[in-house]
């Protein structure tokens, strides 16, 4: 096992590339993903971001580039790094005839020092389902227990590809919380996903990949300079109709419109550009 200092990223990538015969799928990416961070994959799909996490996680060959996962290069890496390294694929979740119980009691005797296997059932909110056999789970449970598998081994980094797909709101929530946990305890984690209010949610970082290749890093917030885009006020006029305006100074605006109507301004918003907005002007789909 490699020995790491605080101050060494828990990822460094360098010249990444990796094509499937003429098709280059990752087309030379720079990447550093801090220790104790949430980073974020975005792209659209074929963008090449599975392809990324799979070299990262050590399951798929580059042809070019360095890269250091927790002090290693994953393709050369040993088993005590892989149960350093935790990883919750696009979904599995089915194990014939095994009770969720089972399969995550299975699981945990490959690591050194796993977690509790009820408690980590619990923690994915699957305790009432404990004794149900895998296969008749819902897709959104079936995910958790993907989720359960990931983090038995109380893994220092967890790469988690497109995690709530399948979700109910409720349970993407409750999935938000349980990253949010797992990563204040120090987990640093990778999530490639394709909703981006679940990465606002969840990043300190993001980055948003296309034709293989990185068009942004950034925190959501300042991503596209989002922060200072012109933003939008609307109102309803005193005949019914709804006004919009774009302006830099929405502030000296609304004073503007307020004072025209000494009092509430009928269906008054201001809007700035959602991290979707920016997203899609950025991957250029707009
Ligand atoms: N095993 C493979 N063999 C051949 N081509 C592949 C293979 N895996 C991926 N590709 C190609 O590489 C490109 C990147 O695919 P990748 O799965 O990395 O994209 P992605 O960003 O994860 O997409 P999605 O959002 O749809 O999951 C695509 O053009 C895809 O067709």
């Amino acid at each position: 096992m490699s020995v790491m200092t605080q101050e060494e990223p828990a990822i460094a990538v360098s010249g990444l590339r990796k094509a499937y015969g003429d098709n280059v799928a990752v087309a030379g990416v720079d990447l550093e993903v801090r220790r104790g961070e949430v980073f974020a994959l975005l792209g659209p799909n074929g963008a090449g971001k599975t392809t990324t996490v799979e070299i990262l996680e050590g399951y798929r060959h580059r042809d070019g580039g360095t890269v250091s996962v927790l002090g290693a290069d994953p393709e050369h890496a040993d088993r005590a790094w892989r149960a350093r390294v935790g990883i919750v694929l696009q979904g599995t979740g089915e194990f014939d005839d095994l009770t969720v119980g089972e399969v995550v009691t299975h699981f945990a005797q490959f690591y050194p020092s796993p977690d509790d296997p009820a408690a980590v059932i619990a923690r994915v909110g699957l305790a009432a389902k404990a004794k149900a056999r895998t296969h008749t789970l819902s897709g959104g449970q079936k995910r958790r227990l993907d989720v359960a598998l990931g983090i038995i081994g109380r893994p220092e980094l967890l790469f988690l590809d497109e995690p709530t797909t399948g979700f109910d709101p409720e349970a993407r929530r409750e999935f938000w919380d349980l990253i949010r946990d797992l990563s204040a305890a120090g987990t640093t984690i990778v999530l490639t996903t394709h909703y981006l209010e679940e990465a606002e949610a969840l990043a300190d970082r993001l980055a948003v990949i296309a034709d293989g290749a990185l068009v942004a890093v950034s925190t959501p917030q300042a991503l596209g300079d989002r922060q200072n885009a012109p933003a939008t006020v609307s109102w309803r006029t005193a005949e019914g109709t709804v006004e919009r305006k774009e302006t830099s100074t929405p502030t000296a605006l609304v004073a503007e419109i307020a004072a025209g109507y000494g009092g509430e301004v009928p269906g008054l918003t201001v809007t700035r550009p959602t991290l979707e907005d920016v997203y899609l002007t950025m991957i250029g789909h707009r």
